[in-house]
């Protein structure tokens, strides 16, 4: 039993309340009360269908349930859909099951992911409901902030999982049990005699996320704080909570910032923004170009900044920043254009970097600089030294390059879906640089770097890598 709450003197657990509260809240802002459920069966959201079942009289909820059949496992599936269903007609609640089969080898977890949330939006919308509950616990909040971590997430990844979010136009989806611990689910399920079905790929430590469960917050409790999933969700509260702060911060310099939206170009007022730190312009950049709904892929944390330094310095310049982007620099006006023309075809052959330093890269028209990183200067990437072989050389695409693109596990694709993913126009595509050793393609530039030179903690060597479009 948890030591720090427990139940209350009416014997409800302690956390109850606080999720009773929560819900009444969500209710304060939404026209409706109706509720889709989305139970896998296992232990916590079958703890979450339990706890809005009892929750409904009072907060005048109109609850159904939903799963999704995801085929894995055989007959498994087939119970665990079976089960569902059973525990919902046991409550009395109307009951929809939904049918999904994976269609590419590899993918399988965000791909179910994705069509669960696709298919839960759509039963919300054919059920009339404002929510769509699901069964995230705080110790899912703890693993998903140190997964982040440990894939270099920046301070944005830090606020975790919302508690609630849009779904659809008129749908919230809402995570009542995101501060309850998955310790105090069972202790519940337990009180309430109430069983569950246990998903096995959860306890798969071949998985990141099941080896941050069943091994590396263990230890941390262990070995260095044993409240270490409630600081971690205390974490997430705060970095949420000052995100919030910020963006409100924000707005007012934002809207006296952006001149006008367009699909094609972003116009600023200079004044409005040189007054402000590089990090206030590089959000405000940031959220324009969202605005406008171009790809933020090639878009690093030293482009941005590189972006605001150039707005703050105001000396008139062109630069190409990544995406078909140029960002125009001219008195007190910014402008962000995307960029149509196409790159200078002829001509087209391989440079060779012998040693760290810059080459220039013509047929690109731009500048590729790749050096050994020993102070604060920005890149748009750094690397692996000791995973590189010089000489390195940068050249043009060739048929049938394969490319295993960073944060792939490996995996290899074939480059032109990598370009067509990063929104290359097709007219650039033959002319994108491509830095290579012997063993193949490390960066297709500016927009994504190999997996087998990213930098670990075993790294001790950095190479720098950036490339400066020329005008
Ligand atoms: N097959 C399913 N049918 C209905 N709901 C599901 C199903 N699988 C998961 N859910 C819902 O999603 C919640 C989170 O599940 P889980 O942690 O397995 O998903 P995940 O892939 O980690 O999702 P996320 O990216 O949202 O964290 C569950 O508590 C449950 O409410």
């Amino acid at each position: 039993m948890p030591e720090d709450r427990a139940f209350d003197d009416t014997g409800r657990p302690a956390w109850l309340e606080p999720v009773r509260r929560r819900i009444a809240g969500w209710l304060e802002s939404s026209a409706g009360a109706d509720w889709v459920v989305a139970v896998s069966g296992g232990g916590d959201s079958v703890c979450l269908l339990r706890v809005l079942h009892r929750l409904a009289p009072e907060l005048n909820l109109r609850l159904s349930v939903a799963h999704l059949d995801h085929g894995v496992r055989g007959e498994q599936a087939r119970d665990d859909a079976r089960f569902v269903e059973d525990l919902a007609g046991s409550l009395g609640l109307p009951f929809d099951l939904g049918n999904w089969r994976p269609t590419r080898a590899g993918h399988f977890e965000v791909d179910a992911r994705t069509a669960r949330y696709a298919w839960l939006r759509e039963i919300a919308k054919a059920r009339g409901a404002s929510f769509v509950a699901v069964g995230h616990t705080r110790d899912d909040q703890a693993e998903t902030i140190i997964h982040r971590i440990l894939r270099g997430s920046g301070p944005r990844g830090l606020a975790g999982i919302p508690p609630r979010r849009a779904l659809g136009p008129a749908v919230a989806l809402v995570r009542p049990l995101l501060d309850v611990t998955r310790r105090e689910i069972r202790d519940e399920l337990v009180r309430l005699n109430q069983t569950c079905r246990e998903d096995p790929t959860n306890d798969d430590v071949s998985h990141t996320r099941a080896r941050i469960r069943h091994e590396l917050l263990p230890r941390l409790a262990a070995e260095y704080n044993p409240q270490i999933v409630a600081a971690l969700g205390r974490l997430g509260t705060l970095a949420a909570a000052e995100r919030e702060a910020l963006d409100s911060l924000i707005r007012p310099i934002e809207s006296a910032a952006v001149r006008s939206i367009d699909p094609d170009r972003i116009v600023l007022d200079r004044r409005a923004l040189v007054a402000h730190s590089p990090f206030v312009i590089a959000e405000i950049v940031r959220r324009a170009w969202l605005a406008v709904g171009w790809p933020e892929m090639a878009m690093t944390a030293g482009r941005w900044q590189r972006i605001a330094e150039r707005i703050k310095e105001g000396r008139p310049s062109v630069i190409h920043i990544g995406e078909g982007v140029a960002l125009r620099v001219d008195a007190d006006v910014i402008l962000l254009e995307r960029d149509r023309e196409p790159a200078p075809l002829d001509s087209i052959s391989p440079v060779a970097l012998e040693a760290p330093g810059a080459v220039d890269v013509a047929w690109a028209g731009g500048r590729l600089t790749a050096e050994i990183v020993n102070n604060a200067s920005s890149y748009d990437e750094t690397i692996d030294f000791d995973r590189v072989v010089f000489p390195l050389i940068v050249r043009p695409p060739a048929p049938g390059d394969l490319f295993a693109p960073l944060g792939m596990s490996g995996r290899r694709v074939p480059l032109r879906n990598l370009l067509r993913a990063c929104r290359v126009p097709p007219s650039h595509r033959r002319a994108v640089p491509l830095l290579c050793d012997q063993s193949g393609i490390l960066w297709v530039v500016p927009h994504r770097i190999a997996d087998r030179v990213k930098t670990t903690e075993r790294t001790t060597r950095r190479l720098g890598l950036r490339w400066e479009q020329k005008a």
